[in-house]
């Protein structure tokens, strides 16, 4: 389990893109409770993530961070308030799941693996033509993973697992991306590659959520930022959020527990 707000990382400066102020909402949550069990793990979290934005979700362990994530993929439901995914992104939602939620001994290849992607295009079942196969090389090339293409995804080292989940959301193509902890336990090769590839992500305009725990990269390379404690304790610009006094708000909120 990673430290929260682990400081090990100054590699690439942050993208000088402004959110459009024309920019629509994508996500919207209006004073969203929601847990596990009947006991709360967010409460009262209201905000907009905005078309084009690249925002971080940052907060310590149990913060509520994945909780949110699955509650916005419709993997959750609220007990209270409402989630609004606007028309124009319904079903144009990519996840990267927390790797650890991934049965790593299902008998697939990476090719295989990376290829899912295709499927809210092409369908689980049918033949992929040309343009599709192309692409899922094309993927793989570009995480470095060509050569493990046939392999089993249960020989891939953990940062080749990751590298193989990013190619899959690659090919997905899709205009909202949400990321759990993509960078947790991989290599740093691994990780700045990475990084590039979702900076290149919100360069094309694409709508970047990612759940991280190391608040310099947050500061480096995100321009907006989500500070979560079982509650919204800061969200908006970067700076403004990640202040010593919301950081410490956020430690004892999460200490407290509620
Ligand atoms: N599957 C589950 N069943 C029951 N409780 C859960 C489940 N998943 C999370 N919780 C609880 O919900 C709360 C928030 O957990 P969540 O995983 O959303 O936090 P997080 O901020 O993502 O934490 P971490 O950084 O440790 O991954 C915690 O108290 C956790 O124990």
């Amino acid at each position: 389990m990673p430290m929260p707000f682990a400081t090990n990382s100054a590699r690439v400066d942050r993208p000088a893109i402004a959110v459009s102020a024309a920019a629509r909402p994508v996500i919207q949550l209006e004073d969203v409770t929601v847990g596990w069990n009947g006991v709360p793990a967010l409460s009262g979290v209201t905000g907009t993530f905005l078309e084009g934005s690249l925002t971080a979700i940052l907060g310590p362990n149990g913060a509520g961070k994945s909780t949110l994530l699955k509650t916005v993929t419709g993997q959750l439901t609220a007990r209270t308030g409402r989630v609004t995914i606007h028309d124009h992104f319904r079903g144009g939602i990519s996840l990267l799941p927390q790797i650890s939620e991934i049965d790593r001994s299902f008998p697939i290849t990476t090719y295989d693996l990376v290829s899912m992607g295709a499927w809210r295009r092409v369908g689980a079942f049918r033949r992929y033509d040309k343009g599709e196969r192309q692409r899922i090389h094309d993927a793989l090339a570009t995480v470095g993973l060509t050569d493990k293409s046939r392999d089993l995804i249960s020989s891939l080292s953990g940062g080749q697992m990751q590298r193989a989940l990013f190619a899959r959301l690659i090919v997905c193509d899709a205009p909202v991306m949400i990321l759990d902890e993509p960078f947790t336990a991989v290599d740093e090769g691994t990780c700045d590659l990475l990084l590039q590839i979702l900076l290149d992500w919100h360069r094309e305009g694409r709508t970047v959520l990612v759940v991280l725990h190391d608040a310099a990269l947050v500061r480096q390379c995100f321009p907006q930022t989500l500070l979560l404690a079982r509650q919204v304790v800061g969200w908006g610009d970067t700076a403004s959020v990640l202040t010593d006094a919301n950081l410490d708000q956020a430690r004892s909120l999460a200490l407290g527990g509620f």
